[in-house]
């Protein structure tokens, strides 16, 4: 139907003319009820020219009026020959729009069986552009046959009232349309790539405006600045040279439908001269003013727009087999670090000697957790034994100036090789110190290091945060996972089958395979980011209920892959009990606590770990030590969700303990979270 790349037009017309031979009936009762219509057209002006020189001028007003009736005559033959053609358009417009459907559910389907895929969305995304290009076919149909019956009601008019009208009018008419066919061709392509280019923007900023938690947590926010405004910049450049061009555009209507009217004006007495009448003048100016130029307008305009949309979108329908538009896949990843935080080459930083007076949430019971026969990632430079991977000095954190702390003196060490666990009531501050962890938030007071230095300046490499929502992006499977820095085939599988994520890659046709992000559940978006974040070269990993869409097992299976990692330090926002067992340290933050140690020593100290968890015991103490009602087994089966809790505890109030497991000291109020929104 159209030229293979979609971006000339000539092949899409071609096309258009193939489609009308082949369907001379239906042309043909469009033709002739366009004829119909096109007898309001002549009627405007022969009757009006007849009313005055017959009519009014002569001083006959009856015959004037008796024309004038026929010009009311004319008007609604016109306006039944104007409804016939709304149906014959219908009977070339549809069998158009029932040609494409058959073309791409056909194509479509075939794909997707050949592919193995089943994805067969495909056909409803593409049959949304066949509504399109019906309608836009239909629009250049509508104004082409509007402007040829119109010029023809309108010169048959001027040749049948006076020739010499003609010799006026016909020139810059015809020098009008030559100039408007001349330029049709560059101004369509520009008309296209401003098109294009309006559509990449608004894809761009959808995509960007539903993920802006996302990018945030990701640190993404100056690539994807640099990805919106290279799209605004190519819009802009796109609609600078259309303009110029449409400069011709202008000069067409000028010329074709303003420049006869002046030259009627200036050449009245040469016409007189040569016995056109006044009425015959003044028919001339009506046929020129409230038709001719109206119609060259709208073909102009609409050989513009619905013609420069038929042609993309026909380029699409005939190119695609159901990628969805704004999805390129040109193999170069195109997106920013899509939701995980960034990472890039390992550095080890100057350690900055703990505080010796600063009383600490410590985790003894890091590193203890790599034992596993699964590949390890590639080896990371740790940093220092002696200086934590992470390390939280009486961090405050609000959001706002004058919000209620979300976090307030919290201390917090999680050595290299540590597996920490952060639980919690929703929205009490889990995904906060999520972010302040990854350096994406700066304390209010206190100071966040990482690896010894302070978060924010930390090299983003020293740490990647994965977020709930998993980006995927148009590219290959390669681009996706290795979006981080080049890795080894060797590598990348073996992440993804450390992760979980490798039958998903054989099922998506390997490494080389396009990922369409739309035809990925939640889950598999997970284990994709997840593999990508596994082969990140930063030793700091923080999965923000990264695996909330996986089922138990094979988040168990991402999690270990990262605690496994050499060198490697977890800390996992906790979405399920089984998720906080497994991890050598557990950081409870509660209403008016936050206690850490080990799984058996929160569900001690902690109430509202106990409640989260399901463990309810007659008194406080160690579960199963001589409790009277002993704590049920911790496991899978709990199947609690560790974060969707009773909420906040007791009154409400919020204390990070600046000491050891229990000891804990009230602090402020913390209903009002300030002044941002946003629901954690
Ligand atoms: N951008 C923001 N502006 C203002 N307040 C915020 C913002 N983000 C989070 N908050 C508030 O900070 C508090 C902590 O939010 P956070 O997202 O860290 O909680 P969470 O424990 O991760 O919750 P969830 O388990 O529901 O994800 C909440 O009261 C939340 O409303």
């Amino acid at each position: 139907m159209a030229d293979a790349d979609g971006t000339r037009g000539g092949g899409t017309v071609r096309a258009g003319f193939r489609f009308l031979r082949g369907r001379r009936r239906a042309v043909a009762a469009l033709a002739g009820w366009s004829l119909l219509e096109s007898v309001q057209t002549f009627a405007l002006g022969y009757a009006l020219a007849r009313a005055l020189d017959d009519g009014f001028l002569a001083g006959r007003t009856a015959t004037g009026l008796a024309w004038l009736g026929v010009a009311g005559l004319g008007a609604l033959v016109g306006a039944l020959g104007t409804a016939r053609v709304y149906r014959a358009l219908a009977a070339l417009a549809e069998p158009f729009r029932d040609l494409l459907v058959r073309r791409v559910v056909a194509r479509g389907l075939g794909a997707a069986l050949r592919d193995g895929t089943g994805d067969t969305a495909v056909v409803s995304r593409l049959t949304h552009q066949v509504e399109i290009a019906r309608d836009s076919f239909a629009g250049v149909v509508m104004v082409a046959r509007s402007f040829v019956f119109t010029a023809l009601g309108a010169l048959v008019g001027l040749a049948s009232l006076a020739p010499p009208l003609l010799l006026v009018v016909l020139p810059p008419l015809l020098l009008g349309l030559a100039l408007f066919f001349g330029t049709l061709r560059p101004l369509a392509r520009r008309q296209r790539e401003l098109l294009v280019a309006d559509e990449e923007l608004a894809e761009e900023l959808g995509v960007t405006a539903g993920g802006l938690r996302d990018v945030a947590a990701a640190g993404a926010q100056e690539s994807v600045r640099d990805r919106a405004g290279a799209r605004i910049d190519a819009e802009r450049r796109a609609a600078d040279s259309l303009a110029r061009w449409g400069v011709s555009r202008a000069l067409a209507v000028g010329i074709g439908g303003r420049l006869p009217v002046v030259l009627l004006v200036v050449l009245a007495p040469w016409l007189l001269d040569r016995g056109v009448t006044a009425g015959a003048l003044a028919a001339a100016l009506t046929y020129l003013t409230q038709a001719l130029l109206p119609a060259l307008q709208s073909l102009v305009h609409g050989f513009g727009s619905a013609g420069a949309r038929l042609t993309v979108v026909i380029g699409r329908l005939t190119r695609d087999t159901g990628a969805p538009t704004h999805e390129r896949t040109s193999g170069t990843p195109s997106a920013p670090g899509p939701g995980e935080g960034p990472a890039a080459p390992d550095s080890a930083p100057d350690p900055a000697a703990p505080d010796p007076g600063a009383a600490r949430i410590a985790d003894p019971g890091a590193g203890t957790a790599a034992t596993s026969p699964e590949p390890r990632a590639p080896r990371r430079d740790a940093g220092r034994a002696d200086v934590p991977a992470l390390e939280a000095r009486g961090v405050s954190f609000a959001y706002g100036p004058g919000a209620q702390p979300v976090l307030e003196g919290l201390d917090l060490v999680v050595p290299h090789g540590g597996w920490l666990a952060v639980v919690g009531p929703s929205g009490i501050g889990k995904s906060t110190l999520a972010l302040l962890a990854a350096g994406l938030l700066e304390p209010r007071d206190g100071e966040i290091l990482v690896g010894g230095v302070p978060a924010a300046p930390a090299p983003a490499a020293s740490r990647v945060l994965i977020p709930q929502e998993a980006y995927v992006f148009g590219g290959s499977v390669r681009d996706n996972l290795t979006y981080y820095g080049p890795r080894g085939d060797d590598e990348v599988h073996a992440s993804a089958r450390a992760v979980g994520a490798d039958a998903l890659v054989a099922r998506l046709g390997g490494l080389d395979a396009e990922v369409d992000p739309r035809a990925l559940s939640a889950g598999e978006r997970q284990l994709l980011a997840l593999t990508r974040a596994h082969l990140a070269p930063a030793p700091l990993a923080v999965l923000d209920e990264a695996t909330c869409h996986l089922d138990p097992a094979a988040e168990e299976r991402a999690e270990r892959a990262f605690a496994r990692r050499e060198g490697g330090t977890l800390i996992v926002v906790a979405h399920r009990l089984s998720s906080a067992r497994r991890a050598g340290r557990v950081l409870v933050l509660d209403g008016t606590h936050a206690v850490t140690g080990t799984h058996r020593e929160v569900a001690e100290h902690s109430p509202l770990y106990r409640d989260l968890t399901g463990i309810w015991s007659s008194r406080p103490g160690s579960p199963g030590q001589g409790s009277s009602q002993p704590a049920r087994p911790l496991g899978d089966t709990d199947g609690v969700d560790a974060v969707a809790g009773p909420g906040l505890a007791g009154d409400g109030r919020h204390v990070v303990p600046h000491r050891a497991v229990g000891e804990a000291e009230p602090v402020r109020d913390l209903r009002d979270r300030g002044p941002l929104g946003g629901d954690g």
